[in-house]
């Protein structure tokens, strides 16, 4: 591999010596060039073995090159680096056909190891050119390193089946990752469907995951599509899957190994087209050597891992995380609010439990809530404090998602008042409207058996008859609904 040749282009002189000597410390032959122009003459004398290039470059952009480039020399890998440290930027250079992706800074260390896995793997370099460009858009913010390493392996599985696993803290992002993968594929087009492993009873998750025919178990009045079936053509998120019972982990592994399922009551397996991907907060090792997780089925999940960094692990995207969920609050109609300087040190110094969930979260509450246009370090400190409700994270729902559902809600309904208050007596009329959609939904979850719902309302069973007839709800029509 030593003696290989490579092109450098940059138009900073800094980084085209610095990377000059790197290459030839680890025994290439480079050569430099500042401009396309400049790239196009020096390779009429010198073909380079792999090319490395900037994207802005003063008379074009490197990564619209890159087509063109493999088109002459197909077996030419091209490393990109880049300042734009966007998702966009790192899928876009993958869908150009680059072999790799640097966002700057980069260290020396990281590049030498790409030109010599690009050498390496010359004459593998395919990688489908597209015919458009990545979408605009995208829904991750954040241009921190760590992210960064995050949008890179996002580029680098769209375009093909891999199984994902995405790791991090709850809040982090996990469910957004998936989508972003999802969407940006060839599968983007059909369903996305989610499944919080979390959120089944364990009885229900095989007839949930595969489906089940009429007849199959009593309660089960109509053939039904389980998730797998709903997600043809497409992605199935695994959410929580460090919640799966041990039992329907078994069944997923098989059904992950022969690539078809069947459908509790079936006698017919279904081919199963769907690209997975799965979800844990959890340390799924750790469930390994405490026998809660099949060894077997986190080697068949993990075939790419994808880290999501914390919050505290990357402060300096907190600025744009908040003006970005500001923004989305002003469109969905909450009034627009600003941030001063102080306001965002005390977000930087904040530790943020709850990730970005609790981000958004504050941010859609100080838009709701604070009677001030500009948001300053005293106000961000009251809600963290005075509030309460953000420290803590999602005390109910295992993945935060009805506690955000809830706040959301609560947040619109302050927001519909305007400057006003709402009437008087809040507490009881927000209760009861939340108190009917739990005794519904839970007695349709017990399938209509009060003496469980009672037990999953922890909640004893004449309590519970007193409510359903306070709140007008009569059982029959929920067991007629479940
Ligand atoms: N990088 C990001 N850019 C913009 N929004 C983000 C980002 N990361 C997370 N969010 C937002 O934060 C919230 C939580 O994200 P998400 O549900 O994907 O987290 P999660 O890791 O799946 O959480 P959990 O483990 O609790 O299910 C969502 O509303 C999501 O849109």
């Amino acid at each position: 591999m030593s003696g290989a040749r490579i092109l450098v282009v940059d138009d900073d002189a800094a980084i085209r010596t610095v990377v000059r000597e790197a290459l030839r410390r680890a025994g290439y032959q480079v050569e430099v060039a500042a401009s396309v122009a400049e790239q196009r003459a020096v390779m009429r004398r010198f073909v380079p073995q792999v090319l490395v290039t900037d994207v802005v470059l003063p008379d074009g952009n490197g990564l619209d090159l890159v087509p063109e480039m493999l088109r002459a020399h197909p077996d030419m890998p091209v490393i990109v680096l880049s300042a734009q440290n966007t998702l966009a930027t790192a899928v876009r250079a993958t869908e150009q056909g680059a072999f790799d992706y640097l966002p700057k800074p980069f260290d020396l260390g990281e590049l030498t190891r790409a030109v010599a896995d690009a050498l390496a793997a010359t004459g593998g370099t395919a990688g489908a050119v597209p015919d458009g460009p990545a979408g605009d858009g995208l829904p991750l913010i954040g241009r921190s390193p760590a992210m960064q390493e995050v949008y890179r392996t996002i580029a680098r599985v769209v375009a093909n089946d891999l199984t994902v696993l995405v790791l991090g803290e709850s809040g982090t992002g996990k469910e957004l990752v998936a989508r972003a993968i999802h969407d940006l594929g060839p599968r983007a087009k059909r369903p996305f469907v989610a499944i919080n492993m979390a959120a089944i009873p364990r009885e229900l998750i095989e007839s949930e995951l595969f489906g089940h025919e009429r007849g199959a178990f009593t309660g089960a009045a109509a053939r039904t599509a389980g998730r797998f079936e709903q997600a043809q053509g497409g992605t199935l998120f695994l959410d929580e899957i460090g919640d799966m019972p041990f039992e329907a982990q078994t069944r997923l592994l098989r059904v992950l190994q022969e690539g078809e399922f069947t459908p509790v009551g079936s006698a017919r397996s279904i081919r199963a087209d769907v690209r997975i991907i799965a979800a844990t907060h959890k340390d799924l090792p750790r469930l390994i050597a405490d026998h809660a997780f099949r060894e077997d089925l986190y080697y068949r999940l993990n075939v790419v891992p994808v880290r999501l960094p914390s919050l505290r692990q990357r402060i300096e995207d907190i600025a744009e995380l908040a003006r970005h969920f500001l923004d989305r609050a002003a469109a969905e109609g909450l009034p627009r609010k600003l941030l001063d300087g102080g306001a965002i040190e005390r977000l930087a110094a904040h530790g943020w439990p709850g990730n970005v969930r609790e981000l958004e979260n504050l941010m859609r509450r100080l838009a709701a809530l604070s009677r001030e246009e500009v948001i300053t370090a005293g106000v961000i400190e009251q809600q963290l404090h005075g509030g309460g409700v953000i420290e803590g994270g999602p005390a109910l729902a295992p993945s935060g998602g009805l506690a955000d559902a809830i706040e959301l809600h609560l947040a619109r309904y302050f927001a519909a008042f305007g400057r006003d208050l709402p009437p008087d007596g809040l507490y009881d009329r927000i209760l009861a409207e939340v108190e009917r959609p739990l005794l519904k939904l839970t007695l349709a979850a017990a399938r209509g058996n009060q003496l469980k719902a009672a037990r999953l309302l922890g909640i004893n069973r004449n309590t519970l008859r007193k409510k359903l007839t306070e709140r007008g709800i009569d059982p029959g029509d929920v067991r007629r609904m479940g």
